[in-house]
């Protein structure tokens, strides 16, 4: 089909967004910026055509034509613009709206038809990010600047940082070909290394791997003890959120948002040291400019235990509801 015909050219992208909708080689569609956009700055802001209470997998197709219905032509029209991978007319309309919604809360389960987002490619190091929609909207914000021209990406999914490629692949169901994805090359073996590391590093710290399981990767039978159990000490903990922090930046997934999400606990962490030489250590690496800098005087703690560590760990137990 000749592009200029193709019928996601008549999708309507929000007022004044940097987005314009384009084929890509390999992925299909995508969106790609019109002018450059700053890191930090919102993309754009959508409403969704319309939403259904549901969870995803009750959705049938009759909720999708009972929703259709209640449109007027012109959004009708645009719902029906949708293809498979950009190409065919996708079978069932619930499939539709499968690929092209963002669960908009969990409880009560709300999801809505945002067609421009949903042109938007996955990347596993991004150059945006779609935060928790909220206020009926789903939003994108650039996480480094972008150059006009460059395809905007966002990671589908809010693990990846901690799992390494084959992982990623099997839940994406299509192969990534992003930096951390091209097979063999120094970088993606760098970037399996790191988001193991990250996850090993999250496991010590939290005591738990994703989905609350136990730790595949931690094998020492008595770090998993000490870890599952909250009981590392204060100066181990906070050289192991650091590593996390330092890994996140060097692979290039440092952004304001996990900057948000994660520099206040650090920062209690690094307050709570009693002992006074741990306490002067501590703060002089969260002083440090970069997350690399910040580990590496962090490291200068190792094997040093605190008078705070039982207390500490006391507090953590038990509000995990672990006895003390
Ligand atoms: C939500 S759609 C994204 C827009 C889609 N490219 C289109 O043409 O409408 C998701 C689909 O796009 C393709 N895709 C997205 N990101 C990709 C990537 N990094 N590598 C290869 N295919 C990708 C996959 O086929 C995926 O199932």
């Amino acid at each position: 089909m000749d592009n200029s015909d193709h019928p996601y050219q008549r999708l309507q992208v929000p007022k004044d967004a940097p987005v314009i909708l384009k084929a890509t080689s390999r992925k299909g569609w995508g969106a790609f910026a019109s002018r450059a956009i700053k890191k930090g700055a919102l993309i754009m802001k959508e409403q969704p055509l319309f939403t259904i209470h549901k969870h995803q997998d009750d959705i049938k197709d009759r909720d999708v034509l009972a929703a259709l219905q209640r449109l007027t032509p012109t959004e009708k029209e645009q719902f029906l613009c949708l293809r498979d991978k950009g190409i065919t007319l996708f079978r069932f309309v619930n499939q539709a709206f499968a690929e092209n919604s963002f669960a908009l809360s969990t409880d009560p389960p709300i999801h809505g038809a945002f067609l421009i987002h949903s042109r938007i490619n996955h990347s596993c190091i991004p150059n945006a990010k779609i935060p928790e929609p909220g206020d009926n909207a789903v939003s994108s914000f650039a996480v480094r600047d972008i150059a006009k021209g460059e395809e905007i990406t966002f990671c589908y999914n809010t693990d990846f940082q901690c799992r390494t490629r084959a992982d990623r692949h099997r839940e994406l169901r299509f192969v990534c070909e992003c930096k951390a994805c091209q097979l063999g090359t120094p970088f993606q073996k760098a970037s399996d290394m790191r988001r193991l590391l990250i996850r090993g590093s999250q496991y010590l710290t939290l005591g738990v791997d994703l989905k609350g399981e136990k730790s595949a990767i931690i094998i020492d039978r008595n770090l998993r003890r000490v870890a599952e159990n909250l009981l590392i000490s204060l100066s181990t903990r906070l050289i192991y959120l650091l590593l996390g922090m330092a890994l996140l930046e060097e692979e290039g997934l440092m952004d304001h948002f996990q900057e948000e999400r994660m520099s206040p606990g650090i920062l209690q962490i690094a307050g709570m040291f009693a002992t006074e030489s741990n306490m002067k250590i501590a703060i002089l690496a969260v002083a440090q400019e970069t997350w690399l800098e910040k580990f590496c005087i962090a490291t200068k703690l190792y094997g040093q235990a605190d008078r705070a560590d039982r207390e500490v760990s006391a507090a953590l137990r038990s509000m995990h509801g672990l006895t003390v």
